[in-house]
């Protein structure tokens, strides 16, 4: 059984609506999947599992992290994840020049410690509507095929 850990971060609820998607497409895959806020989560537990998931909204003067999941951020930088499937999506605003700029941050931490990609990030404008629900049914697909051929 193909196991799943997805890390949120979700102030005002956008993200957390984007993360019981997943969770329920994912579980519809026969995935197991845990969900843990940023702050209660520890990143080399993307160790044990096969599909490692960050979700997150974008804050801040300068599109910075959310504070509550920095920590994780840099932690993150410390674990090897040579040849994990990742995946990255969360909730931001278009009316922000910097559209969703955590979730490209993750996008790229992963990569710098060596997870590969499985689906193209997510990127919801405020809370998800049906085109968004689309998209991240077909990103949790993408995402298990490619655990499931690892
Ligand atoms: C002060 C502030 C700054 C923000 N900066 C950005 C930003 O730079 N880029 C972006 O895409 N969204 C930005 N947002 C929008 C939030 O990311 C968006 O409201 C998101 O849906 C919140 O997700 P949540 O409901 O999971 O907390 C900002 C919101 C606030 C209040």
């Amino acid at each position: 059984m193909v196991k799943a850990l997805i890390v949120y971060a979700s102030l005002t609820g956008n993200t957390a609506q984007c993360v019981d998607i997943v969770e329920e497409a994912l579980t519809d895959l026969d995935v197991d999947v845990e969900v843990v806020e940023s702050m209660q989560a520890d990143p080399h537990d993307f160790l044990d599992v096969d599909l490692c998931l960050v979700a997150t909204y974008t804050y801040g003067t300068d599109a910075n992290l959310p504070d509550e999941i920095e920590d994780f951020y840099e932690e993150l930088s410390e674990v090897d994840l040579t040849g994990k499937i990742f995946g990255t999506f969360g909730s931001g605003d278009t009316f922000y020049e910097k559209f969703c700029q955590s979730v490209d941050d993750f996008t790229e931490q992963f990569k710098s410690v060596g997870a590969v990609e499985g689906a193209e990030s997510v990127k919801v404008d405020l809370d998800p509507e049906e085109e968004d629900i689309e998209k991240l049914v077909a990103f949790s697909k993408s995402l298990v095929e490619k655990a499931a051929a690892n």
